[in-house]
C-alpha cells in the first residue's frame, strides 16, 4: 500500500470515529442501554446493561472517572450520559476545578489517539523504514509514552509494540546448546545439524514469518518434524532479551494446549529455538479462509477452551505465574484434529508478582487491537491483561473478524466496539462470521457474545479470571450440543 493511501486511512479513520458516534442511536433493550453524543472531535458512547457499565471515548474503554470528565469538558454542558449519576456528580467536581487536568489529558491521549495515531505511525514508519520488521521498537519514550501501531490493507496482523527501547545486554560469546532443557524428547542439535536439517535454511522449508524471524519445517534423522525459528540478523541485538524471555518461559512449561520448546542455540550470530511442529498453520490463516475448510461453530468453540485451559494453566499452575501478553489468532496454532497450541512467548512475563498480583512494568508490550487498555494506561500488569486480550480473540474466533478492520464502514472497523454494539442491541446473529453455513442458536451466541464483552471489560476488576472463562465456556458448549441435539 503506498504511503498516500495510509495517510488517506488514518484521516478516513478521524471520520469514521465521529461518524459513528452520530449513527449510534440511543437504544433501549431488556433493560440495557446505550446513548452516545458527538462533542467537537470526540466521540463517547455510554453502555449499562445488567451486569456491565461500558464507557467508551473515541472507540476505547476508558474508565468512568475519565470518561465523565472527557465528557464534562469536551461537550461543556450537563445532561450528557443522561441517566448516568456518577456522572452527574463528577461533573459538577470537575466544573468546581477539582478535576484532574492530568487524567483529562491522560483519557485523550490513551484513548482517543490509540487507533488514529496508530494509523498514523504505521503510516510513518512503513514509509520510512527500509528494513521489514513488525516488533516495533519505540526509542527513547518515557514510561508515560506509548504508542500502537495497526498494519492496513495486507494481510499480516496488527503489529506488535513496545514503549520503550530493550536495553541490549553484551552479545554473550558462550554458545548454548539447550542446557536448560532436560524434559523428554529435548532435541540436542548444534548449528551444522540445523542447517542440514532445513537445507541450509531453504526458502522452501520455511511455513511462517514473524517479528522474530523465520520459522522452518524441518525433519529430524528419527524421522519427528520440528519447527525451527530462526532470529533475524538484521534485529538480532535487540532480540536478545525477547529471545531469553521466550526460551525462558517456554523450558518451564508442559501443558497440551502450549507449544512445547524442544532445544534452542545461541551463539554469536544465531538465535534459534526448536519447538515442536504445529502441522495445521495459525488459527488466523483457518479465519481467512487460507485453509481447505472453513472451521464450525463447535471447532470454534473447541479452540477457545483449549485456548482458555492454556491461559489457565499459566496463570495458575505453572511453576511460576506466567503472563502472556501476546495472545492473539497468529499465535494460536491448529493440529490436525484442529486443538489448539498456544505459541510464541517472546513478551511473556515470568512472576514472583507481588501481593496484589500486578506488576508494574517499565514497557508495555502486546499487538495493537489485543491491548489490555488499563495496562496501556497503568503499566501495571496482571493476568487480567491476558483476559482482555482472549475477549478480544473470542470475538475474533466467533466473526472471523481482525480486532481493527480498516476497510470496513465506518461503525465496523473496531470489532470490539461493533460487536458490543450489537450485543447490546440484541442482534448477536449477524455477528457470526458468515461463512460458517449453520444457523446457532441465539441464546448460545448471547451467552458467549456476552463472556468475550466481559473478558474484553475496560477495567480489569470487571473481568473473570481465566479458570472461570474456561468452564463458562464449556456450559456454553454444553448448552450449544444441547441445541444441536434437540434440532435434529
Ligand atoms: N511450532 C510451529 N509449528 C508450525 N508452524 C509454526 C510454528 N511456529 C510458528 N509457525 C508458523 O510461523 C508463523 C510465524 O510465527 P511467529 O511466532 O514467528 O510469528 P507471528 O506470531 O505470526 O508474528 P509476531 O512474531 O510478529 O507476533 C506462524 O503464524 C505460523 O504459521
Amino acid at each position: 500500500m503506498s504511503c498516500k493511501n495510509m495517510f488517506r486511512i488514518a484521516r478516513a479513520g478521524n471520520i469514521f470515529l465521529a461518524v459513528l458516534g452520530v449513527l449510534v442511536p440511543r437504544i433501549l433493550v431488556s433493560g440495557e442501554s446505550m446513548e452516545s453524543e458527538v462533542c467537537g472531535a470526540d466521540y463517547f458512547v455510554h453502555s449499562r446493561s445488567n451486569e456491565l457499565e461500558w464507557f467508551i471515548v473515541n472507540g476505547h474503554h476508558v474508565p468512568e472517572d475519565f470518561f465523565c470528565e472527557t465528557a464534562t469538558r469536551s461537550c461543556g454542558r450537563s445532561g450528557f450520559p443522561s441517566a448516568d449519576v456518577p456522572c452527574a456528580a463528577r461533573r459538577e467536581l470537575v466544573q468546581s476545578g477539582d478535576g484532574s487536568p492530568t487524567s483529562y489529558k491522560m483519557v485523550i491521549a490513551v484513548s482517543g489517539a490509540m487507533v488514529l495515531f496508530g494509523c498514523f505511525l504505521c503510516a510513518c514508519i512503513h514509509c520510512g523504514r527500509r528494513q521489514a520488521s513488525s516488533v516495533l521498537q519505540w526509542k527513547n519514550l518515557g514510561p508515560k509514552d506509548s504508542a500502537s501501531s495497526v498494519e492496513m490493507g495486507s494481510d499480516k496482523m496488527p503489529e506488535k509494540i513496545t514503549a520503550r527501547p530493550y536495553l541490549v545486554p553484551p552479545s554473550p560469546s558462550r554458545f548454548a546448546v539447550s542446557p536448560q532443557i532436560r524434559r523428554l524428547n529435548s532435541v540436542h542439535m548444534d548449528l551444522s545439524q540445523v542447517a542440514k536439517a532445513t537445507n541450509n535454511f531453504s526458502r522452501s522449508l520455511a511455513v511462517g514469518e514473524g517479528g522474530f524471524g523465520t520459522v522452518y519445517r524441518a525433519q529430524l534423522p528419527d524421522g519427528q518434524f520440528v519447527a525451527i525459528k530462526r532470529a533475524k540478523k538484521e534485529h538480532f541485538e535487540s532480540l536478545n532479551p525477547e529471545f531469553r524471555s521466550e526460551v525462558k518461559v517456554l523450558a518451564r512449561i508442559e501443558h497440551r494446549n502450549l507449544v512445547k520448546l524442544l532445544g534452542y542455540i545461541e551463539s554469536e550470530d544465531e538465535r534459534i529455538i526448536i519447538t515442536e511442529y504445529v502441522p495445521n498453520g495459525s488459527l488466523r490463516k483457518h479465519l481467512n479462509g487460507q485453509r481447505d475448510r472453513i472451521l464450525d461453530f463447535n471447532q470454534r468453540l473447541e479452540i477457545s477452551i483449549d485456548v482458555a485451559h492454556a491461559l489457565t494453566y499459566l496463570h495458575l499452575f505453572a511453576e511460576k505465574q506466567i503472563i502472556h501478553r501476546d495472545v492473539k489468532s497468529s499465535n494460536i496454532l491448529l493440529t490436525e484434529r484442529y486443538r489448539a497450541k498456544v505459541t510464541d512467548f517472546g513478551f511473556a512475563r515470568l512472576g514472583p508478582v507481588d501481593a496484589e498480583n500486578t506488576h508494574t512494568s517499565t514497557k508495555v508490550k502486546g499487538t495493537m487491537g489485543y491491548l489490555d487498555p488499563e495496562y496501556m494506561r497503568t503499566f501495571k500488569l496482571t493476568p487480567k491483561s491476558d483476559v482482555y486480550s482472549f475477549g478480544v480473540l473470542l470475538i475474533e474466533i466467533l466473526t472471523g473478524r481482525r480486532p481493527v478492520e480498516p476497510k470496513r464502514p465506518p461503525g465496523e472497523r473496531v470489532t470490539l466496539i461493533w460487536a458490543f454494539e450489537n450485543y447490546v442491541e440484541g442482534s448477536v446473529t449477524m455477528l457470526v462470521d458468515p461463512r460458517m453455513q449453520e444457523t446457532i442458536d441465539a441464546s448460545v451466541l448471547h451467552k458467549i457474545f456476552g463472556l468475550a464483552i466481559r473478558c474484553a471489560a475496560p477495567v480489569r476488576a470487571d473481568r473473570p479470571d481465566m479458570k472461570s472463562v474456561a468452564e463458562r465456556l464449556w456450559a456454553i458448549r454444553m448448552d450449544y450440543l444441547k441445541t444441536v441435539t434437540e434440532a435434529s
